[in-house]
């Protein structure tokens, strides 16, 4: 299904091309309220092959809700959203969001998404945990994911791990069984929900490595985190989110050493205190 109405996505500017030319995210004019909260008032993001971008921002700037949005969990009012050349979400002439189910339906086999708690099936062994939804969701051959599986079990360091349930798993462990889980959906687009939140310095450093290596394989990837440090030492660049738009997005070191907005500035100290 075509939506006869959906206009060309304009050329973004961005720092890495990717294969198609498009950026892996696009995100153009996001508007969410919840009632008669505006939560997203003109939200523009994307996200390149091979790039780190890390959004930051205060406590209920809506952070947690673009990600829901992005990994379509819940709908954008308005605005244009496409994962490629895919278009997922565009604007109606009264500027109202229509979504293209067919392309959501597609969109959603190209981004893995890792959650904050993992949300890991407890009573399933990391293997099933890993296979379930590529043998389940995509219909692919059970002997062909388990051994793509098992190579990034191994990739992640959990290869002897394989046969154990999540509660046997360490915190760390845990976490990358979930990125496991997403790799093994071949996504281009992988998104953390506070990536680090409940990781000590030694695994935090860890979790670092495994990202760069994966924006190193040509993956897109969306971070939102509290973490200055982390986003300062992970990200290609970094979007700070105030009063619902997009109030800065640079390179690390220019958002973060000299930034522009005032509010931005005031944040930043704040959260580095
Ligand atoms: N389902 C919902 N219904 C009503 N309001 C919601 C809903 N989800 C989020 N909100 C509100 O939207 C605002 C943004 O929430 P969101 O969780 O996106 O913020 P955040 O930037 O991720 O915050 P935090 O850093 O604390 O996780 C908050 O005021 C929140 O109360």
């Amino acid at each position: 299904m075509t939506n006869s109405h959906l206009r060309p996505i304009p050329t973004p500017e961005v720092s890495f091309a990717s294969a198609t030319g498009l950026p892996a995210v696009y995100l153009r004019g996001a508007r969410k309220s919840f009632g008669q909260n505006e939560i997203l008032r003109g939200v523009d993001l994307t996200i390149s092959k091979g790039e780190v971008l890390s959004l930051l921002g205060p406590s209920g700037a809506g952070k947690s809700t673009i990600l829901r949005c992005l990994a379509t969990l819940d709908k954008f009012d308005g605005g244009e959203l496409a994962y490629g050349s895919l278009r997922v979400c565009t604007n109606d002439p009264q500027g109202k969001a229509v979504y293209d189910s067919e392309a959501m339906c597609k969109a959603r086999m190209k981004f893995g998404i890792v959650f904050q708690d993992y949300n890991l099936f407890p009573h399933f062994s990391v293997m099933r945990n890993v296979t379930d939804a590529p043998i389940c969701v995509q219909g692919r051959d059970p002997e062909e994911v388990e051994e793509q599986a098992r190579g990034i079990l191994q990739k992640l360091g959990l290869a002897e791990r394989a046969d154990m349930v999540p509660c046997q798993l360490s915190g760390g462990q845990q976490q990358r069984v979930a990125i496991a889980r997403a790799l093994c959906m071949n996504p281009n687009v992988l998104f953390f929900d506070e990536a680090t939140s409940a990781l000590d310095p030694k695994l935090t450093e860890e979790m670092l490595k495994i990202i760069r290596d994966l924006a190193g394989e040509g993956m897109a990837i969306g971070i939102v985190t509290h973490e200055v440090g982390f986003a300062r030492d992970v990200s290609d660049r970094i979007a700070v989110m105030l009063d619902g738009e997009i109030a800065e997005v640079g390179k690390p070191e220019d958002v973060l050493g000299s930034p522009r907005d005032e509010r931005v500035a005031a944040f930043l100290s704040h959260s580095m205190e």
